[in-house]
């Protein structure tokens, strides 16, 4: 098998080190790390607390003996009072960001990947948190606060978290319909996991990005109140410390200098970090919507007996909703049988429907799809209306899928390897080691010359060939007893092409696994195929033995398309596939 299609693996810079190169980066991280460490030693830098009064000192211009920086208009020490200032300002930040965090990025997570009614939810309360006027209710839950600053930054966290809810809910349901994280459900990968690992990571340079604002501005409001007299006067912050410097503008104009200086180097080094960040970290925005998973059904599931063929299509119906509410239907009357190993090829011209009957199947149809009519049964077991925990534990385990864009069913953000262990691990029970080795084990198996590099690259690394490869090791990682594979050839150059054709054959009569291949090429059928069912117009219109069909295509439309693409050698003459795996 050729491995003509590897790819030598380049760098790739990762984000700290674009943002250590940035001269503005690293300027922002420089005067908050000053700032801010000082404020941690400031019983260290200065022997002063921040309200300790000499009242011999009191307007002590700067330079003064035992206080370099000056006295207040009540003797405290300026330097003292300023080094504890950025504590407060750290712990304003904190807390501000902190609780805008926890609460904006659940929620927006929650919001934007679960359902239609979660969401509406999560957004009536974010709408209803930003009718109040922000810095006003601040001042008026004084009574509430007791006057305790961090009380306060509590409150404006709540606050802030709309922002960030927005700012992930859109970025969810960006992602969410992306082929990769369809591919990571159709493995068989659970919501908590498919958020954590291929959704979080996508909303991740965004949320870093609003935080580094975020901080910020709580400091920025602490400040404010502080000047307007809000809060405890016990406590040390900028804002206190230029009101103060204020009132003593025209005797002592340094007081008013110092914490406005500290004040404006510290919000301004956040903002600029933000947009240092926001360079950094581009290319993690949102992905334009595809397809999404869900199964909205509209007819009474039947029972199951547990008996007949692996899968058995009954009378399927699909419809998706019109402008005018009406529903229009895309798949009508689809009936199809795949038996144990073997393979049965959908084929029909683009648009027929082959696609949604294999998502049906699959049950990763969008969620505006409703299945109208009809039955799915694996292994005797109805499929329509199964919730999609009990779907997901089918996919990837018993029914696996290899998509026609190897490379959109990759997460870019993450080594190949990872990925595969991932799903190896969702669907059986082996430990991290075990998982690796296995993965490795299977890149072999699948032609892959270079296994380890292979495992360690990112997607962009790889070729379109090697991706398709990939993602059958991972289909077949659990030998399932079902696969689908949906045009997996479409995508490939010619050559790599037959490779994968090669290989899909090789993996079906080594694992004896059935195959619903998803095509519109008669060559491929010919090649690969048992059974052959023709669709057109979303239903189908002729189905049987692959060599039947070929010699004496009984519906015109199969004529039609025979003719203009076959010659009598195409015919493959061997056994099919399902006799060969019971010898
Ligand atoms: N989200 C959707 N909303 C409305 N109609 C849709 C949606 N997705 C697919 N369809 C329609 O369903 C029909 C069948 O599409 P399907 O993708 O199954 O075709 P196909 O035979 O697989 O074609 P191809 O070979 O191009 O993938 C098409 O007419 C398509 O327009």
């Amino acid at each position: 098998m050729s491995t003509s299609d590897t790819a030598a693996p380049e760098a790739r810079v990762p984000a700290w080190r674009r943002l250590a190169k940035d001269p503005q980066a690293v300027a922002a991280f420089a005067v908050l790390f000053v700032i801010f460490t000082l404020g941690l030693l400031a019983p260290l830098v200065t022997g002063h607390g921040p309200n300790e009064s000499d009242l011999s000192a009191v307007n002590a211009p700067v330079g003064s003996p035992g206080h370099p920086l000056g006295a207040d208009e009540s003797g405290r020490d300026i330097l003292a009072r300023l080094l504890h200032s950025a504590r407060t300002a750290a712990v304003s930040a904190l807390i501000g960001t902190g609780v805008a965090l926890a609460i904006g990025v659940t929620a927006g997570l929650v919001g934007g990947y679960f359902g239609r009614r979660v969401r509406f939810a999560t957004e009536w309360l974010f709408n209803l948190v930003m009718t109040f006027p922000g810095v006003l209710l601040l001042i008026v839950l004084m009574p509430l606060t007791g006057g305790d600053y961090r009380a306060t930054m509590l409150i404006f966290g709540v606050l802030l978290a709309p922002g960030l809810y927005r700012i992930v809910r859109n970025l969810v349901l960006g992602v969410k319909h992306e082929l990769y994280v369809d591919a990571a459900r159709v493995a068989g990968l659970g919501d908590a996991r498919i958020l954590r690992r291929h959704v979080l990571s996508v909303v991740r340079g965004p949320v870093i990005i609003a935080a580094a604002f975020m901080l910020g501005s709580s400091i920025a409001v602490q400040s404010g109140l502080a000047f307007l007299g809000v809060g405890s006067l016990e406590i040390p912050s900028f804002g206190a410390m230029i009101s103060s410097g204020f009132r003593n503008l025209y005797i002592a104009p340094a007081q008013f200098l110092w914490p406005s200086l500290a004040l404006g180097l510290t919000t301004a080094s956040f903002v600029l970090l933000g947009n240092a960040l926001r360079d950094a970290l581009e290319g993690t925005g949102p992905k334009p919507l595809k397809i999404g998973s869900g199964q909205r059904v509209a007819v009474a599931p039947e029972d199951g007996d547990g008996e007949g063929a692996l899968l058995e299509v009954r009378g399927l119906a699909i419809a998706y909703p019109a402008p005018n509410g009406s529903l229009k239907t895309v798949v009508e009357d689809v009936s199809l049988t795949v038996e144990k190993g073997q393979v049965l090829g959908l084929v029909g011209e683009s648009g027929s429907g082959k696609t949604q009957t294999a998502f049906a199947t699959l049950g990763v149809l969008p969620a505006e799809a409703v299945v109208t009519g009809g039955s799915i049964r694996f292994e005797g077991r109805e499929l329509v209306g199964l919730d999609d925990h009990a779907l997901s534990r089918l996919r990837g385990k018993e029914i696996a899928y290899i998509p026609q864009e190897p490379m959109s069913n990759l997460d870019p953000s993450y080594r190949v390897g990872a990925q595969l262990v991932e799903g190896v691990r969702a669907a059986l029970p082996v430990s991290a080691r075990e998982a690796r080795q296995r993965v490795l084990a299977l890149l072999e198996r699948v032609g892959i010359a270079d296994p380890k590099r292979c495992f360690d690259s990112y997607p962009h690394q790889i070729s379109g060939g090697m991706a398709q490869r990939v993602l059958i090791a991972g289909a077949v990682a659990s030998r399932p007893k079902l696969l689908i594979a949906d045009e997996p050839t479409t995508a490939l150059d010619v050559t790599v092409q037959a490779e994968i054709l090669d290989l899909l054959r090789d993996l079906q009569s080594e694992l004896g696994m059935a195959v619903l291949l998803v095509t519109h090429n008669f060559g491929v059928v010919a090649d690969l195929c048992d059974r052959i069912a023709v669709m057109r117009e979303g239903a189908i219109v002729e189905s049987g033995d692959v060599r039947d069909v070929f010699r004496e295509p009984r519906h015109p439309y199969t004529r039609m398309l025979l003719d203009s693409i076959l010659d009598g050698s195409a015919v493959r003459e061997d056994r099919p596939a399902a006799e060969r795996s019971l010898t």
